[in-house]
């Protein structure tokens, strides 16, 4: 029997996808199941264009497959209505891009509490106001940029933007992060800071990450990896039950 903590908290079964191009069809996934553990810091590895970003718009529900299924919790969630999806995006999932999709006329402050007023009335955000501002600088110091709040994206570095996207991701208390080539804009050093800080939300608070990237050596930080090829996955590069099993716990205690 399944027990709940090896039960995979987001899982894809059998996905195909396909783009059409003048009514020719690329198929882009062609039959992907994979399942990513609590816990752990995962890494999906492939060239360009092997599919890595199609299958992490599945898994975040910003697309739908043209067959398979997305599990997430135990829960099938492809099939669900866009209302639903959509709540699923909003409060269980964050979600960090390369190039950082920040509102260039906010602030660092005013685009972590972004999410937060557009998923809330008028009424309920001014109601809430004072504890999500207190939330969203609690999280701008988590990412080490509190003192940044009052700046634009365009006075921030690469590096910098990464980091408010990340504290905007976490706003929501989600239970998994899917991070599509967060160092992939970044210098090495600047990137390495990222994956640091990725590490440390892992570590420290149990937060289960899912990170996109073509980069062997990115990828090799990561307590799982799979490496995609022209649409399949085709390896597992490593495992470590052990840490998983550890974080499951760290994150119970966490919701305790
Ligand atoms: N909307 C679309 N319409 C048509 N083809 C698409 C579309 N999106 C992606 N593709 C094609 O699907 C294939 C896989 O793209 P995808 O972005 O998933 O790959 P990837 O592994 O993430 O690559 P990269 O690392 O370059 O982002 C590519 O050949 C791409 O050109």
């Amino acid at each position: 029997m399944t027990s709940s903590s090896d039960m995979p908290i987001l899982e894809a079964r059998d996905i195909r996808k396909s783009y059409y191009k003048n009514q020719i069809e690329l198929p882009v996934l062609r039959g992907v199941d994979v399942a990513f553990h609590r816990g752990e810091l995962s890494a999906l590895v492939g060239r360009s264009g092997s599919g890595k970003s199609t299958l992490m718009h599945l898994l975040a529900t910003l697309d739908q497959p043209d067959s398979g299924e997305v599990w997430f919790n135990g829960k099938r969630i492809d099939n669900l209505s866009r209302r639903v999806r959509d709540s699923y995006r909003n409060q269980d999932i964050g979600i960090i891009f390369q190039f950082y999709h920040l509102l260039p006329e906010l602030t660092a402050l005013e685009n972590v509490l972004a999410p937060a007023m557009i998923s809330r009335s008028v009424l309920g955000y001014l109601r809430e106001r004072r504890s999500l501002a207190k939330r969203a600088e609690a999280m701008l110091d988590r990412v080490g940029l509190l003192e940044r709040r009052g700046h634009k994206p365009s006075e921030m570095s690469g590096g910098e933007m990464q980091r408010v996207a990340i504290a905007r991701s976490l706003m929501s208390e989600p239970q998994l992060l899917l991070a599509d080539e967060p160092t992939g804009n970044l210098d090495t050093e600047t990137g390495e800071s990222i994956l640091e800080l990725l590490q440390q939300l892992n570590n420290d608070d149990g937060l289960t990450i899912v990170m996109i990237t073509h980069d062997d050596a990115i990828a090799s930080r990561a307590d799982r990896c799979y490496r995609m090829q022209d649409g399949l996955l085709v390896d597992r590069l490593k495992d470590s039950p052990r840490k998983a099993s550890d974080n499951a716990n760290k994150a119970a205690r966490l919701i305790a």
